[in-house]
């Protein structure tokens, strides 16, 4: 199919955003509560239950009738074809000229993904082999330090060579029965000198972790651990404490790796899309190859669905779409992402950079300016620690976030009080924020409580909440391995709907470039090397009060 959007099509789409702002306005005339008060079956239509993974999107400002209006603009922006198109092997990715494959990383051995005459999921596998046997020889001790047993491993990445594995590891704890696992990912030398601190060298492994090997932070933090392991037990251990991860793999040798450390993936996974592939490995090392096979096949089990469900059940459609109202028929700029999941403190800051660069996009797939906004801010913390911090702002602030809530039915621990406790109350935020509480209740309470009629007043407006702001709540089993893989895809194939809505390259990040050009024209300046004259009156100002301020 065309990838880039004909005029024709365009049209479409932009009728099917008219027609949504129809509906907006016969939405609004009632609040949530009116809604949830009329219609006792909204739950049950306006959620989705599949195999244990329950979306509650009731507690949207929309209804049945808005969701047949989104399903026509996913059907206007051709969605489906677009999906298919990703799924052929089709070079999606058009500013690189890339096929978009992290799919294939987590399918079964006998899948088929065609590219250039090669099935890549042959290659898939056999990398993921070589990762198990290094994984599993790391656990087992077969492969050790020159100190004997590794006792930590340290991924030195950044951007999606370090937010994936970093909070896919946290996210599964309770799993993790392989040697300690440590991150650094950031340029700031307090990061690896944190790290590093207690460490014995004779027993630490670093993997550094990079698609290109040429991002400067890693190198930098690389180098940084290579002089320690050479200072510590000498060059010729370095070998031995070393393994890397990324497509250069060319690179990777000039660094000094050796090959059969060096773990390939390939240009069509985006980086923010590979702790599927070798980037995974410190994930293998903390829990095992099986448990890994486990995140990959659940990461697989939500590309079938995806793939085969009609779109009014399509999970990551559904939750596209209701993202699609939030953002562009009701104005909202930003989303909260809200695990009441202690394991997935991560979660927001991964799906920071999966929603933020492949959806923060400005042009279409033709280079013309987009016509609706597009991705929204991303930010969030899990709760319930959220509620005694930024909540306030949710529930009185003067603009409306939408966010998404995230819980366990399950925990892995015993104890059932704190769990029961933690379901209690992250239901009952996105009640408080659908019901809010009028003036009038606010009244009532505050009579019950023995105020005086003047003091009722004074404070009514006070503890008055607006309410009618949306949320939408995913419960699922239990915080396994399976179901970490299952909802990392759900908004994989979320952002991807919302892309091919927004007719946008979700799969390039240009954006990235200009910042990292600009530090490398001026690191000679902060150097003192060359003078900062030619740049404007703030930089240049900044870079001269460095060594004066530094003294
Ligand atoms: O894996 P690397 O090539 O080192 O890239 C690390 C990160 O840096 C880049 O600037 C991109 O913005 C990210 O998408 C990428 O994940």
């Amino acid at each position: 199919m065309t990838i880039v959007r004909t005029a024709a099509a365009a049209a479409e789409v932009a009728r099917a955003f008219a027609a949504l702002k129809v509906e907006r306005d016969r939405v609004e005339s009632r609040t949530m509560r009116e809604m949830f008060a009329a219609d006792p079956s909204r739950f049950s239509r306006l959620s989705l239950e599949v195999d244990g993974l329950l979306l509650d999107y009731s507690k949207n400002r929309l209804d049945a009738q808005t969701l047949v209006a989104l399903l026509g603009l996913a059907r206007a922006a051709e969605v489906e074809s677009h999906r298919d198109s990703m799924f052929a092997c089709e070079r999606i990715n058009v500013t690189e000229n890339r096929a978009v494959l992290h799919v294939a990383l987590r399918a079964p051995k006998d899948a088929t993904f065609m590219l250039d005459g090669v099935n890549v999921v042959d290659e898939v596998q056999s990398v993921l082999e070589a990762m198990t046997d290094f994984a599993e020889g790391i656990r087992s001790g077969a492969i050790a330090g020159t100190g004997g047993a590794f006792t930590d491993v340290v991924n030195i990445g950044i951007g999606g060579s370090d937010l994936g594995p970093a909070m896919v590891t946290r996210a599964l704890s309770p799993y993790h029965d392989g040697p300690r696992l440590h991150f650094v990912s950031n340029v700031d030398g307090a990061h690896i000198h944190d790290t590093i601190a207690g460490l014995n060298p004779a027993t630490t492994l670093f993997l550094v972790a990079s698609k290109t090997f040429t991002t400067i932070e890693t190198m930098t933090n690389a180098a940084t651990a290579r002089r320690w392991i050479v200072d510590a037990l000498g060059e010729a251990a370095v070998g031995a404490h070393f393994a890397a991860m990324s497509t250069a793999l060319d690179k990777v040798a000039a660094f000094g790796i050796d090959v059969k450390r060096a773990f390939g993936f390939w240009d069509w996974v985006g980086g923010r899309y590979s702790v599927w592939s070798a980037i995974g490995l410190p994930v293998m090392i903390a829990i095992g190859a099986k448990d890994f096979r486990s995140f990959l096949a659940g990461g697989h089990a939500m590309d079938v669905h995806f793939r085969d469900t009609p779109l009014d059940r399509n999970l990551p459609v559904i939750l596209g779409l209701v993202g699609i109202w939030n953002r562009n028929v009701l104005g909202f700029p930003a989303k909260a992402v809200l695990p009441y999941d202690q394991r997935l403190l991560r979660f927001a800051a991964y799906l920071q950079q999966l929603d933020m660069e492949s959806n923060g996009k400005r042009v279409t797939l033709d280079g013309s300016a987009v016509t609706q906004q597009t991705g929204p801010l991303v930010w969030g913390e899990p709760g319930t620690n959220g509620q005694h911090a930024f909540y306030q702002l949710l529930h009185q602030g003067t603009d409306v976030i939408p966010a998404d809530f995230l819980v366990a039915a399950t925990p892995h621990e015993a104890d059932d009080v704190h769990h029961h406790l933690l379901l209690a109350n992250c239901f009952a935020q996105t009640e408080a924020l659908m019901r809010g509480r009028t003036t009038d209740e606010a009244r009532a309470e505050l009579a019950a409580e023995g105020k005086a009629p003047a003091e009722v007043e004074r404070l009514a407006p006070h503890k008055t909440f607006p309410g009618n702001r949306p949320t939408n709540t995913i419960l699922y089993r239990l915080l396994d391995p399976f179901t970490l893989g299952r909802l990392i895809a759900l908004y994989e194939h979320t952002v991807f709907v919302q892309g091919a809505i927004w007719g946008i390259d979700s799969f390039d990040q240009w954006g990235v470039e200009l910042g990292k050009q600009l530090a490398t024209q001026l690191l000679p300046m902060v150097e003192g090397k060359t003078s900062p004259d030619t740049r404007d009156a703030s930089t240049a100002g900044l870079i001269r009060a460095v060594p004066r301020i530094r003294g």
